[in-house]
């Protein structure tokens, strides 16, 4: 067995190298049929030989036999999977072709589980690659630009019209500088969900921007694809892999979106205020939220002109209409923000009316300044990763059952619930086992998440510009479980195993509680969709303003010099 890996887990490795057992179970040919247990034996029995397992796999036997431990651990899981499949069965039903028959549908099921998670894990790897491609594409139509540098603003237009059109994959006309990403295919070309023409509700062209790295958003502002550089057998570090990013318009932002906390006064106003401001000075077309538009309307009829959605294709929707979302309120507006989208998201200027705002830098009392400085120039932003999470069931039937993806900005947690028994989960990095958490659960967490739930259970703070993804466990009952931070590009794998003693339950940002039962899955990877917010200042500055008058971060009374002679 190879070292860091649980017995069972290697028992998983053995049984998946020996299918014939199963395999034989559908054979018509005549089957002994061994004298019925009652359950309560099959249990003892079950785990009589989980203790012998254990004992032969952690002790290699002498005489290096191999043999002794398959047959073991065929028979180990043979039983354990009858042992599952009666206690699953109304009937108490104790014949030995059911008990195969079972065997056999697990195996059918495994199978059938391993297809599901591979076509999510491939899903997420072609939108990646569909990502890649298309920024591809738009640099290579930069560079047709390039060489019409003396154009006017008309022939500019007329030639990335032609040059779209040339690009089935892109459904914008426009855009288009020398330096820089394009929002036009950043922003609007993973368009999830039917055409964006086909929507009757369109507020006119959103508003194309330039994304540049780098202080000096003019000379240093291209995205640099190559970070390495190998020249000469000599591996040098050729760019960061992140800067400081800005944000610069290219066209007048014309459509705002208001996501606001509910249930408060002073938000309700300070909304219809900046909607009358925006709209009456700015002429900013406003979409609210289904439940404000009424709440506008009832406190005054000039809201009217207010724009929303009525159903989930129009929601899906948005981020072709929507240029700028304003949220009004603490860390949860923001969260609650990003969950609108479930594909590209437009910047967010986020406006603290709560009590911590870790992801809300904007002083409410003065919006006018701040969002005339967003709407008129450049400004910094932080791009905050989300994690893609699919649940895969092992009741699925088939592939189609796979659930939609959950797009968290803090982190998924799988905990206990109110079962009162140990959460058991197995983990899984790509293809190699990472551990098995034993305690109330485990957090996996974006760097963003890294100063919530993540931090109360002792992981570390980290940068939201860092790529990484955090595995914190909670209350993990062992003393040597210390929390992880994982590269970016991983995918994770989060198994109930079947020999789990509860259930245990997903959380996705706080929200949307999901049950996960024995043989169940979570699968994490980064998704190519995160959320731009704007800065105060830049990424850094706000972050560790944040930390310290959010947290109080290392605050400590200043040691003086001596006072006396030496
Ligand atoms: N023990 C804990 O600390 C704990 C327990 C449950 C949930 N949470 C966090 O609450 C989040 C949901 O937030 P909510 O506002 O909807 O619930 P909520 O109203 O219960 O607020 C949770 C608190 O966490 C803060 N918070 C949220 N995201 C943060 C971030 N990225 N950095 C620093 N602080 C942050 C909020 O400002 C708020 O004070 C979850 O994503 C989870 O991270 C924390
Ligand atoms: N537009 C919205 N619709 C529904 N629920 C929302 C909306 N905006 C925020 N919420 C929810 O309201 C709750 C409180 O919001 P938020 O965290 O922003 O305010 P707060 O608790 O006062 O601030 P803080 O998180 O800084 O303490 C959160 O759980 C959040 O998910």
């Amino acid at each position: 067995m190879p070292l860091g890996e649980p017995a069972h887990a290697h028992e998983e490795a053995v049984q998946s190298a020996q299918p014939d057992s199963r395999l034989r179970s559908l054979n018509p040919g005549p089957i002994p049929i061994p004298a019925a247990p009652s359950s309560r034996s099959l249990v003892d029995k079950v785990s009589d030989q989980r203790v012998n397992l254990d004992a032969i796999a952690s002790h290699p036997s002498e005489n290096g036999s191999i043999s002794t431990v398959s047959s073991t651990v065929s028979s180990v899981e043979s039983e354990r999977a009858s042992y599952e499949f009666l206690a699953q069965t109304p009937i108490k039903s104790t014949d030995a072709h059911l008990v195969e028959f079972s065997e056999a549908m697990r195996t059918v099921a495994k199978a059938l589980r391993q297809v599901a998670e591979g076509k999510a894990a491939a899903q997420a790897e072609a939108a990646e690659w569909k990502r890649k491609y298309e920024l591809e594409m738009a640099q290579k139509r930069q560079s047709k630009m390039k060489d019409c540098g003396s154009c006017t603003d008309d022939d500019l237009g007329n030639l990335a019209r032609q040059l779209t059109l040339e690009t089935p994959a892109s459904d914008q006309a426009g855009c288009c500088g020398n330096h820089g990403i394009c929002s036009h295919e950043v922003l609007q070309d993973e368009v999830p969900g039917p055409n964006p023409r086909s929507s009757h509700k369109m507020v006119g062209r959103k508003a194309s921007f330039r994304l540049s790295w780098g202080c000096d958003g003019n000379k240093n502002g291209q995205h640099k694809h190559d970070f390495v550089s190998f020249e000469k057998g000599d591996i040098t570090t050729a760019e960061r892999s992140n800067k400081q990013i800005l944000l610069k318009w290219e066209s007048r932002p014309q459509t705002v979106l208001f996501v606001t906390k509910p249930n408060s006064n002073s938000v309700r106003v300070l909304c219809a205020e900046m909607v009358r401001w925006l709209k009456g000075h700015k002429n900013i077309n406003v979409f609210v939220e289904p439940w404000v538009s009424k709440e506008l309307l009832t406190q005054d009829t000039d809201h009217n002109l207010v724009q929303t959605w009525d159903n989930d294709e129009e929601t899906k929707m948005l981020h072709t209409k929507v240029d700028l979302i304003v949220t009004l309120g603490g860390d949860g507006t923001v969260l609650w923000a990003a969950s609108l989208f479930k594909g590209p998201v437009p910047p967010v200027v986020a406006f603290a009316m709560g009590s911590l705002g870790f992801m809300t830098p904007f002083p409410s009392e003065q919006y006018r300044d701040c969002l005339d400085n967003v709407l008129k120039g450049s400004f910094s932003i932080t791009l905050r990763n989300r994690l893609q999470c699919h649940v895969i069931r092992d009741a699925a039937k088939d592939e189609l059952e796979t659930e939609e993806p959950i797009l968290v900005l803090n982190e998924v947690t799988i905990d206990r619930g109110i079962s009162s028994y140990l959460t058991y989960l197995e983990c899984y990095c790509d293809s190699s086992f990472v551990t098995c958490v034993q305690g109330d659960g485990l957090i996996i967490s974006t760097t963003s998440g890294s100063t919530a739930y993540s931090l109360a259970a002792g992981g570390s703070m980290v940068h939201p510009q860092v790529p990484g993804i955090l595995f914190t466990p909670i209350c993990p009952h062992s003393l040597s479980f210390r929390p992880l931070i994982l590269p970016e590009y991983v995918t994770l794998r989060i198994q109930v195993p079947y020999n789990s003693r509860g259930h245990a339950w997903a959380s996705f940002d706080g929200k949307d509680r999901k049950q996960l039962a024995p043989g169940d899955a979570l699968i994490c990877s980064i998704s190519p969709w995160p959320v731009p917010t704007a800065c105060l200042v830049d990424s850094t500055t706000d972050f560790l303003r944040s930390i310290h008058e959010g947290l109080h971060w290392n605050l400590r009374k200043t040691q003086q010099a001596f006072d006396g002679s030496t």
